[in-house]
């Protein structure tokens, strides 16, 4: 299995809390950007302690309150699946702070981390202030749902974005990369994707790979699977029958996203 490929951990923490996924520096190639998913019955709750890290929980189903020790943020999310296809809450909290997550409802929560050197207020990102993007053409068709975009200053250097790709679509297509710190040109961004698919036994392909093919990684990524992208292009291609959604988190040493497209495929984004 490709060393950029996670199948869920389902570590149990506690009586009805499970850490479903983890990605830190630690276990991974990525130094900037973080992850996990926490799995919460009802009237559990999760503590993460941030030292020198920012943080963005998504409400990806179920409802949850949050609280960063000062602000609460009560009975946020909006939806039982992502499939529902609409925007959810969020909460930013920057560094120096212990976010503590409830479930109101079962939930499935993600917790998205880059690094933090200014201390900016908790902010809730609600789901109605997400910026909806529906990209592409022909069988390149998504709807994109911006929760923390670079143009929202409210983070120090993450980026969060959740994608919705349709049956026989691709997306992160035509193939591009963000891993050269050389704005304006390009900028550098890791990435993390975490796939959900419907109905949940399908599976879409992800290619990870860079310009000289030093890193080459085709892989079947199914429900509730982790893709890590320390560089290089990164497309993926979603079978008939089947939808798939993905929550990107992008870091870097620059808060900017700003891709390069591989120039043998950059004609098929408009081919009229
Ligand atoms: O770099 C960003 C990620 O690859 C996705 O968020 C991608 O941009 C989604 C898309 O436009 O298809």
């Amino acid at each position: 299995m490709s060393h950029l490929l996670r199948k869920p951990e389902n570590n149990k923490l506690a009586d009805g809390v499970t850490l479903v996924h983890e990605v830190t520096e630690k276990n991974s190639d990525l130094h900037y950007v973080g992850f996990k998913v926490v799995d919460l019955e009802p009237h559990t709750s999760y503590d993460e302690k941030l030292t020198n890290l920012e943080l963005c929980v998504v409400a990806l189903t179920g409802k949850i309150t949050v609280t960063d020790g000062y602000q609460s943020f009560s009975e946020i999310g909006t939806r039982d699946s992502v499939f529902e296809r609409k925007p959810t809450d969020s909460v930013y909290i920057s560094h120096n702070k212990t976010a503590t997550i409830t479930a109101v409802t079962e939930a499935r929560v993600a917790l998205c981390f880059a690094p933090s050197d200014k201390e900016l207020p908790t902010k809730l990102i609600k789901a109605e202030d997400n910026g909806v993007e529906h990209r592409g053409k022909y069988h390149n068709k998504r709807q994109v749902h911006n929760i923390l975009p670079d143009s929202d200053p409210s983070a120090n250097s993450l980026l969060v974005v959740e994608v919705f790709t349709e049956t026989a679509n691709w997306s992160s297509y035509p193939p591009h990369k963000h891993d050269q710190d050389n704005l304006p040109e390009e900028s550098f961004l890791e990435e993390s994707y975490y796939h959900e698919m419907d109905p949940p036994q399908g599976f879409v392909f992800q290619r990870v790979y860079t310009e000289d093919r030093s890193l080459d990684e085709t892989m079947a990524v199914e429900n509730a699977n982790v893709v890590l992208v320390p560089k290089g292009y990164h497309p993926v291609g979603v079978p008939d029958g089947y939808a798939s959604y993905y929550l990107n988190v992008m870091a870097g040493p620059e808060r900017i996203w700003k891709f390069h497209n591989e120039k043998d495929h950059e004609w098929i984004i408009d081919r009229d």
